[in-house]
């Protein structure tokens, strides 16, 4: 029979491939193949076009690309009698990769230390999280711009920062993760999940651009402010509605925290406050600044306010600038002296009290990140035709990752047990060597699995998108917390130096 005359469309075999299966879900491919970040190329390849190419895909994606809405619209149908079983953690759902949890979030495994409603609290927080605070996250590391102000109100609803002051008088009357927990029931595990939540994030400038700068710039008023000064202070910053940040180290001192030169000189009602700091975190949109300074009678904390006498200039560090670190410079700024906290010469008081709550606070945010990066490495690619957990060497990589995150989460935990069951003073006393010993502790191991993982991954742990954004990010940032709060081996030492202090005159061997 004679061809009839309806001119048939011509198609090239490029053309006709351009279906993929992934997950039971079918994507026409046509018109995005010569977008495609991995080239056009390898869509049409025998074996992806046309065929399920689940198993390639995860080898080179990560899940949440089908989720974006450019290439969700990609997909024109399901395969007959299949369902999608790749899925993405629901809001609030735990993960069941092992040691992808703590094991009090784990089926089956109980611990001494969490309560029913530390789960409730847990749900809940990480549901928040997942919605309001993770896109935002990925876009704030990505462009280095402040949190938004929009996000910020939201978080000040929840009274996000106030928790993450720890349990205390200035959570009265406040309602807490929306009524979740009671004011009088926040305890110390409540803020340690706030604390490994937020690492989930996988942004560790982001974590620090989220109010860190409230987290360690606030408590020395909570603590040593007047009455007039905390009304003044307080209520807008932990809405949102101000920023603070916390102002000790400079280009000159770091660690060496009596090493400052930044000077106040009396002037009537007035300090005149001359000197420069530097990376202060949250220093570039702060409308305070919880301020050490020296004077001739020793050192005092003054709340400096931005004025035209302070100026602030982003420091560019290994992070994105959503930290907002920042180099602060006061030239002779006129403070008044009601911003003075405690008395004079007692400044060193004032700032030593606020490290172990940061330095504790820190060890949380470390840990969290590990227990991610121990997820991100199970759960891995294929290589030389085999799963990477296949390699006796990939296995013995796992095993230290896991070892490490397991301990220092025992560690952590059992702190977190000692500070709930002492007085403020009583912490200062007994656990700052503790403390600083067990910061040192979950920076270093953070590190060896930060190497670690980026063996595993390879190429992909060095690129900033992709599979392995997330171990990348780790890898460049978790030196962080082994200098924030105090750098790993003047830590270590601080930790044996108490410890000495403390040996009894009447032991001998
Ligand atoms: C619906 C289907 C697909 C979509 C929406 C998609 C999307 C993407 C995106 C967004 C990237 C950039 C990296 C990332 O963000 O993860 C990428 C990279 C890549 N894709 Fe695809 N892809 C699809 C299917 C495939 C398939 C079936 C293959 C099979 C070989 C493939 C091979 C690659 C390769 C080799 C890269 C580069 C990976 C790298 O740089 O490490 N893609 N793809």
């Amino acid at each position: 029979m004679a061809q009839s005359s309806k001119s048939l469309k011509e198609l090239t075999f490029d053309e006709v491939a351009q279906w993929i299966v992934v997950d039971s879900k079918v994507y026409d491919v046509s018109k995005f193949a010569n977008l495609h970040p991995g080239g056009a190329g390898v869509l049409y390849d025998n074996s992806v076009a046309g065929q399920d190419a689940t198993k390639v895909f995860f080898g080179l994606h990560r899940q949440e690309v089908l989720y974006r809405p450019q290439y969700a619209r990609l997909q024109i149908g399901t395969i007959h009698g299949e369902k999608e079983t790749i899925k993405p953690l629901a809001a609030g759902e735990v993960s069941q990769v092992p040691y992808a949890e703590a094991t009090w979030l784990s089926p089956g495994y109980s611990s001494p230390y969490y309560t029913d409603n530390h789960r409730q609290f847990h749900k809940a927080i990480r549901t928040f999280f997942m919605e309001v605070v993770q896109p935002e996250s990925a876009r704030c590391e990505d462009s280095g711009k402040k949190i938004s102000q929009e996000v910020v109100d939201k978080l000040g609803e929840i009274n996000f920062l106030a928790m993450r002051l720890g349990p205390g008088k200035h959570l009265k009357g406040r309602k807490l993760m929306n009524g979740v927990v009671k004011a009088e029931e926040f305890d110390y595990f409540h803020e340690l999940i706030i604390n490994t939540e937020l690492a989930r994030f996988g942004a560790r400038s982001f974590i620090d651009g989220i109010l860190n700068g409230g987290v360690i710039g606030l408590p020395p008023i909570l603590n040593f402010g007047t009455p007039e000064q905390q009304a003044k202070f307080v209520p807008d910053i932990l809405l949102g509605k101000k920023y603070i940040s916390l102002a000790i180290t400079e280009p000159f001192a770091g660690s060496d925290v009596s090493g400052i030169q930044t000077t106040a000189v009396r002037d009537g009602d007035y300090w005149i406050v001359t000197g420069t700091k530097k990376w202060i975190t949250n220093g570039s949109f702060s409308d305070y600044f919880t301020t050490l300074c020296k004077t001739d009678a020793g050192f005092i904390v003054l709340v400096i306010e931005r004025t035209d006498e302070v100026s602030t200039t982003p420091v560019k560090t290994s992070y994105s600038a959503t930290a907002g670190t920042a180099l602060v410079i006061f030239d002779k700024a006129r403070v008044p002296v009601a911003n003075t906290l405690g008395a004079v010469g007692k400044g060193m008081t004032v700032i030593l009290s606020n490290f172990n709550h940061e330095r504790w606070m820190i060890t949380g945010q470390s840990l969290g990140s590990q227990r991610m990066i121990v997820e991100e490495c199970l759960n891995q690619r294929m290589a030389f035709g085999k799963p990477l957990t296949a390699q006796a060497v990939i296995r013995s990589k796992l095993a230290a990752m896991i070892s490490r995150v397991e301990a220092a989460q025992n560690w952590v935990e059992n702190i977190t047990h000692q500070m709930n069951n002492m007085s403020y003073a009583e912490q200062a006393d007994k656990l700052a060597g503790p403390i600083a010993l067990l910061k040192q502790f979950v920076s270093r191991t953070s590190r060896e699995t930060a190497e670690d993982a980026t063996q595993v991954f390879g190429g992909r742990g060095i690129t900033a998108t992709g599979m392995g954004k997330f171990v990348e990010n780790y890898h460049r940032t978790s030196p962080y917390d082994a200098i924030l709060g105090g750098v790993e081996d003047v830590l270590g030492d601080l930790g044996v130096r108490q410890a000495i202090r403390k040996m009894p005159p009447n032991v001998r061997l």
